[in-house]
């Protein structure tokens, strides 16, 4: 099996819904992600043409050959998808009454409105999903709240380390 991982951050507040505790309070966090993907076999010569570079060219065929995929193309791809989510505020879909939902955004503020308690252990799943349905062999995602905290989600037969 051959493995990379990339690593991506976002700031966001959030509180948790039916938590006895400080957590049941709004408060901030920087979400540190890092995603594993796996494959069995690295690419061959004839794979990786058509990946867009930064520059607006794309890449030729072979370009992929013997990587998983380009550390390039797998970092941004993780950056973005955490990006959908930076400095905004992750609400639980019903958490908050419509007239509190209207009034934020009324003042600007950006939510991202979740149909899940926002706990680490689902953001780990929400990234899997979504590096999964960008075309990842993701196998593998962290998501940490705190230095001292990690949650991962991981594909059956995947043991999180
Ligand atoms: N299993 C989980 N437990 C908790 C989650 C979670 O996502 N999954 N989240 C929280 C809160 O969001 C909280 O922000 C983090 O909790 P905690 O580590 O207790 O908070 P601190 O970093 O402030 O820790 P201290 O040691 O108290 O400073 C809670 N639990
Ligand atoms: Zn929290």
């Amino acid at each position: 099996m051959y493995g990379l991982q990339a690593e991506a951050h976002f700031d966001g507040a959030h509180f948790l819904t039916d938590y006895y505790g400080k957590c049941e309070n709004l408060h901030g966090h920087r979400w540190r992600v890092v995603a594993t993907i796996e494959v069995e076999r690295l690419q061959g010569a004839h794979d990786g043409a058509g990946e867009l570079r930064d520059d607006g060219t794309s890449t030729a065929a072979g370009t992929m050959r013997d990587m998983v995929v380009d550390f390039g193309v797998f970092k941004r791809t993780v950056a973005e998808v955490a990006d959908e989510l930076d400095h905004t505020f992750l609400v639980e879909e019903g958490s908050l009454a419509p007239a509190t939902v209207a009034a934020l955004e009324g003042e600007g503020f950006s939510l991202t409105m979740l149909p899940f308690r926002t706990t680490a252990e689902n953001l780990a799943r929400w990234f899997f999903d979504r590096l999964a349905e960008r075309g990842l062999p993701v196998s593998q995602v962290e998501v940490d709240e705190t230095p001292n905290n990690r949650a991962f989600y991981a594909r059956d037969g995947h043991v999180g380390r």
